[in-house]
């Protein structure tokens, strides 16, 4: 069956004064999977994720979402795509004078026009569904714990039902026990709601543990996509580097 292609990504460059950091990549994102985007440091995954959500612009190229050019969603139409993805930024990036409700209902002012209970009742459904505990509502960010920052952040970026998630780097930062939790929530989610998601990591064990698919970028293209067993037969030499070094076989890999 042909996969659905959710976001495409079709010879996009993207650079900053003279330095071009994306040059002519392509990259497909399928309905309903979780793809890894990995790379160096400093290769432009922040940059393409920030493209593909109307952040930064590209010099050229074209990116579709849901089958929309977004440089023809202009005004209220891009408004409307922006509704269908949420974000999870590197580091949480919540608002720190804002509790977790609050944070969680950022999104809701900005989008919707909907009475406060039923806010209120919004945020406490978003609470349940990223595992924190109730009480979580009222805290501000520099009363939590990095994992409790990372279900937050989540959390906000759930906040309009979106069809896709774009995490940047969700797990850094955390221990590996908050990681491997992190990862099976993302995953849960996933299944449950039907949920894309689209990570950036620099992490083996969630690529490993929940990416159905990975994209690596180098010299400012996707060089290779595919699952793990794909990447572990890669010659690149960063892919080789990456896949089959030291901290790869101490996560289970190769
Ligand atoms: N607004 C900007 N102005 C100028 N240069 C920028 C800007 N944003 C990013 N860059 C540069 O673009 C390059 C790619 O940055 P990016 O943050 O996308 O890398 P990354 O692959 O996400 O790295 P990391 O894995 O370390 O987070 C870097 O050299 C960075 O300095």
């Amino acid at each position: 069956m042909a996969e659905d292609v959710i976001i495409k990504v079709r010879g996009v460059t993207i650079g900053f004064g003279d330095k071009t950091i994306i040059n002519g990549l392509d990259l497909d994102v399928f309905r309903g999977e979780v793809l890894g985007v990995v790379g160096g440091s400093g290769t432009g995954k922040s940059v393409l994720t920030r493209c593909i959500i109307g952040l930064i612009p590209k010099r050229a190229g074209k990116i579709e979402v849901f089958g929309q050019d977004i440089d023809e969603a202009t005004g209220g139409r891009h408004k409307d795509l922006e509704r269908r993805w949420g974000v999870l930024f590197q580091h949480g990036a919540l608002f720190s004078s804002l509790t977790v409700k609050q944070n969680i209902q950022v999104p809701l002012r900005e989008y919707l026009k909907l009475s406060e209970p039923l806010m209120d009742e919004i945020a406490r459904l978003k609470i349940a569904l990223v595992g924190l505990r109730p009480d979580a509502a009222d805290k501000y960010p520099s009363e939590l714990s990095g994992g409790m920052i990372k279900r937050a952040a989540l959390a906000r970026a759930l906040a309009l039902d979106p069809d896709i998630v774009f995490l940047d780097e969700p797990t850094s930062g955390l221990d590996p026990i908050g990681a491997g939790e992190f990862d099976t929530l993302i995953r849960t989610l996933r299944d449950t709601l039907g949920l894309t998601v689209y990570m950036v990591t620099h992490d083996l064990d969630s690529l490993a543990r929940i990416c159905d698919r990975i994209a690596a970028l180098a010299d400012g293209k996707v060089i290779a996509t595919g699952t793990m067993a794909d990447m572990l037969r890669q010659q690149h030499p960063w892919l080789k580097q990456y896949f089959g070094g030291e901290r790869a076989r101490s996560a289970g890999i190769g």
